[in-house]
């Protein structure tokens, strides 16, 4: 079933199978999860402190950073070779903090003598800088002096007052000095940028200074820190690594799930791309079917027009038959009357040499067919007295035969020493189930079946059976009591017993009704009640009182399982002997589970002789010291049959449960023959219990059917398509799921729904005389799924057995009676309706064309019946 389940559900099961694939038991997940942590933590840490190194190494490029971050990192080298734990890495960080400090420190007191030196020197430069400023101004003020002196000079010379007070030396002189106050002047400049570039380096290491002062106020106050936590050893931090830790599982978790997630998504794509495939494939499939359409649709009108000329032939046809048939009466009319005046002449003329040619001529045709062993003495007899008779039935039939080949004219020979006219027989069914007016199991079902089918083949059929309280009595027309008391015997005493007669399924059925003190049928059930052995030997006995009492010259008295075994044995011991002898018995086992075993002298309550009967070959039990009244009708009956030509093999050996040796002595009049169904009943296109009907040229219905009955079982209806029936989880919680309803009630009509509504129908019988359900679950177009026993074995073909002519295969078979081989059976057929829904529906088709009716199954019957009524008639 397992197996069954994840078939059946593959696309649930395999993204779930993948999900467990990834996630690790809830230990190792922990586990993991820990160890996750674990690096995690130790990652963080290492990546908090990287970008302070990097900062601190970008910003300064300081050879007392330098020496900061060299002492750190091979602290940290140290640290971790030492160590690699977590308390050694708390001591380590207090140790680094001191060495930091330290350092820190140094390098301030280093800071301030170069403060200081840098202070003094500015000191200095500025002073220089203040003569120079001085020194400066003089030389500008001189130099201006000097430029304006040398304009009036120019004016002087070049214009009209010339300014003959300054010597030409003096002006060269006075060139010279300017240029030298201008290199000065330049010389100034620079220094003077020199002085400004020294007062921004000092106010960049004022700015470091009061840096350094404040990590160096932070180191403290983180040494202080650490002192602390180092005398108080951490709950504090425990915990609250602990949280990162948890919160570090959280986030893992949520990664976890996620990944998982993806897994799961991945694991859809995957069955959408399957879905996808399916879909182009069902596509092209329909592109397909589109062009076979179109030949169906060609082929219909082929047909159309066949039909028309068909009946067009067929018109003609009749209307040549009415005119041959009016001619043929119009010869007959012109012959009788002919033969008439001839016979009346002869008498007239020469009344004894014709008749007599005629009657010795008949003489001579029975001599020689009794010579050549065509017929029996006895009917050989039998014609001889009617020849001495001069019987005119035997002349007509001799005029009537001339043209005829001599088989036919034996047999209307025959036919004229038969009780009555007809050569139809009467049957009378004995049985404890009728359907549906007291149905319990497949015997019900083949009472009005089998006795719907005789009927129809010509035979007078009469049921009888015990008018049950809880029988459904709106299923017989005209119920009504008779106004006779019939007694019967019982335990030393004779009971009235009312008769009601009435027809169900068209079908006369007579019920008895006991009025025995131990009201034997007032029970509220058919079977199961403590005096079952007793109800059903008065039932037995009443209803042969019933046919013995109303004279009637039946010919074949059929009963049914143990509880109308007892028939066979008190006809032939009790009422054969009182001359009610026409009959023949036949009895049938529907299932040799049950066979009426009991204490001995318990046989002796419906007036069998317990010393005659409780003897090895007669009734008593092959096993136990107790009497078995299916083997008292097997002993006594004059055919045996079974259920199905399977079963009857296996009931020859473990199968007969004890009666095998009986049915081996008894082998030559015992027969299976399978059983049909009731294909008024059992019928999707007329059938008042579904929703919508159908039939195999429309399935439509079917859906309609599957869809309502998923509602009504309140089922999940988010996957339309999917086989109902499935099994999965059927052990826990069925009332839940959403797929499966186990159902504990007998509901008629429920069953005919589930039939139309259910896409497979799963057999796994370990034994099945011949099961009804897989024939009626084909005519409603469900696939059986079933085991290979018994009459399943007679009526289902798997699908896939290539040595099987493929128009017989029908359903899907298994033969170990385990899980493993009703899975393969199960998941072949899945593979069918989920794969190749085209190939599925051609054998839905198929399995509701196949005729399960009564007719075949009815004509072996009438056959054994007819022999075993020849034989009777011969012996007599
Ligand atoms: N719970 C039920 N409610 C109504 N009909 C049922 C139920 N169970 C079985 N049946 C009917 O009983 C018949 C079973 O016949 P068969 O297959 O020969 O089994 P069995 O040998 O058990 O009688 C079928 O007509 C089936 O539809």
């Amino acid at each position: 079933m397992g197996c069954l389940a994840a078939a059946a559900a593959g696309a649930e099961v395999a993204p779930l199978l993948f999900r467990r694939r990834l996630a690790p038991s809830p230990v190792a997940a922990r586990r993991r999860l820990l160890v996750s942590c674990r690096a995690r933590r130790r990652g963080l840490r290492t990546a908090a402190e990287l970008p302070r190194k990097s900062t601190s190494n970008d910003k300064h490029h300081n050879r007392v950073n330098m020496q900061r971050d060299e002492a750190s990192v091979s602290s940290d080298k140290e640290r971790q070779e030492k160590y690699g734990d977590e308390n050694g890495i708390s001591n380590l960080q207090l140790e680094d903090l001191i060495q930091m400090i330290q350092n820190t420190e140094k390098n301030i007191m280093l800071l301030n003598q170069a403060r200081l030196q840098a202070l003094e020197h500015v000191e200095k430069i500025l002073k220089e800088k203040e003569d120079l400023q001085r020194k400066l101004k003089i030389l500008e003020t001189r130099l201006s002096e000097t430029d304006a002196r040398l304009k009036l000079s120019a004016e002087g010379q070049f214009g009209t007052e010339i300014n003959d007070s300054l010597p030409v030396l003096e002006l060269d002189d006075i060139k010279e000095e300017n240029m030298l106050l201008k290199d000065d002047i330049q010389f100034l400049k620079t220094m003077l940028t020199e002085v400004a570039e020294t007062e921004n380096s000092i106010f960049t290491l004022e700015k470091e200074r009061a840096l350094l002062d404040a990590s160096l106020r932070e180191l403290e106050s983180r040494f202080i820190d650490a002192q602390a936590d180092m005398l108080k050893p951490g709950p504090r931090q425990y915990d609250a690594w602990w949280e990162k830790v948890e919160n570090l599982g959280d986030l893992l978790e949520t990664a976890t799930n996620k990944v998982e997630n993806a897994a799961m998504v991945l694991g859809c794509n995957h069955d959408l791309e399957d879905k996808v495939d399916k879909l182009e494939a069902s596509l092209a499939e329909a592109n397909i079917s589109k062009f076979s359409c179109y030949f169906v649709d060609l082929l219909q009108e082929k047909i159309k027009s066949v039909e028309e000329r068909f009946q067009v032939c067929n018109h003609e046809m009749h209307s040549q038959i009415e005119l041959y048939e009016n001619s043929i009466a119009e010869f007959h009319d012109i012959l009788s009357k002919l033969v008439e005046e001839t016979e009346k002449r002869s008498l007239e003329h020469s009344a004894s040499s014709m008749p007599s040619e005629l009657w010795s001529r008949i003489s001579l045709l029975i001599d020689g067919w009794l010579l050549e062993k065509r017929i029996s003495y006895n009917d050989a007899n039998t014609l001889r007295e009617m020849v001495r008779k001069r019987d005119s039935c035997l002349r007509e039939a001799y005029l009537s035969c001339r043209g005829m080949k001599d088989r036919e004219i034996v047999d209307s020979f025959l036919k004229i020493t038969l009780p009555g006219t007809s050569s139809g027989l009467h049957i009378v069914h004995i049985a404890a189930e009728m359907a549906p007016v007291a149905k319990v199991g497949g015997l019900a079902d083949v009472i009005s079946g089998l006795g719907k089918a005789l009927q129809k083949k010509g035979h007078l059929v009469e049921i009888i059976l015990p008018k049950y309280d809880c029988m459904q009595n709106d299923q017989v027309n005209n119920l009504k009591v008779l106004d006779v008391v019939v007694q019967s015997y019982f335990e030393g005493n004779l009971f009235k017993n009312k008769i009601w007669t009435g027809t169900v399924e068209g079908l006369p059925v007579y019920f008895i009704e006991p009025q025995h003190p131990a009201k034997f049928f007032w029970r509220a059930q058919y079977y199961g009640e403590h005096d079952d052995f007793k109800r059903f030997a008065y039932f037995s006995r009443a209803a042969l009182e019933l046919l013995y009492q109303s004279q009637k010259k039946i010919d074949i008295i059929h009963c049914h399982d143990w509880q109308t075994a007892f028939v066979a044995p008190l006809y032939w011991e009790a009422y054969a002997n009182l001359g009610f002898n026409s009959a023949r018995i036949c009895f049938t086992c529907h299932n040799f589970e049950y066979q009426g075993a009991a204490p001995a002298q318990d046989l002796a309550c419906c007036g069998l002789d317990v010393a005659q009967l409780d003897r090895e070959d007669r009734m008593r039990d092959n096993s136990h010291g107790r009497i078995n009244v299916v083997k008292g009708a097997i002993v006594y009956s004059n055919i045996v049959t079974t259920v199905s030509p399977t079963y009857a093999l296996e009931v020859r050996s473990e199968g007969g449960r004890g009666l095998q040796d009986s049915l081996k002595l008894h082998s030559r009049k015992f027969v299976g023959i399978l059983n049909g169904i009731d294909t008024d009943t059992w019928n999707p296109s007329t059938d008042r219990h579904l929703k919508v009907q159908y039939n195999a040229n429309d399935l439509q219905g079917k859906a309609a059917n599957k869809a309502a009955l998923r509602k009504q079982l309140n089922l999940s209806s988010t996957n339309a398509s999917q086989p109902l029936r499935e099994f999965e989880g059927i052990a826990d919680h069925f009332q839940n799921n959403n797929n499966i309803r186990l159902l504990l009630k007998y509901d008629d009509s429920l069953s005919h729904w589930i039939y139309a509504a259910s896409d497979m129908f799963i057999v796994p019988s370990m034994f099945e005389p011949c099961g009804l359900t897989q024939m009626i679950a084909m005519r409603y177009g469900s696939v059986p799924i079933v085991r290979k026993t018994g009459g399943l074995n007679d009526s289902v073909f798997d699908f896939d057995d290539e040595t099987i002519p493929k128009e017989l295969r029908n359903g899907f078979t298994f033969v170990h009676p385990d899980e493993k081989a009703l899975s393969g059976a199960m998941e072949r057929a899945f593979n069918y309706y989920n794969r190749k829904p085209e190939v599925w529906k051609q054998l839905v088709e198929k399995d509701m064309r196949i005729d399960f009716s009564w007719s075949s199954s009815a004509s072996q019957y009438e056959d054994i019946y007819q022999r075993a009524v020849a034989r009777a008639r011969a012996a007599a």
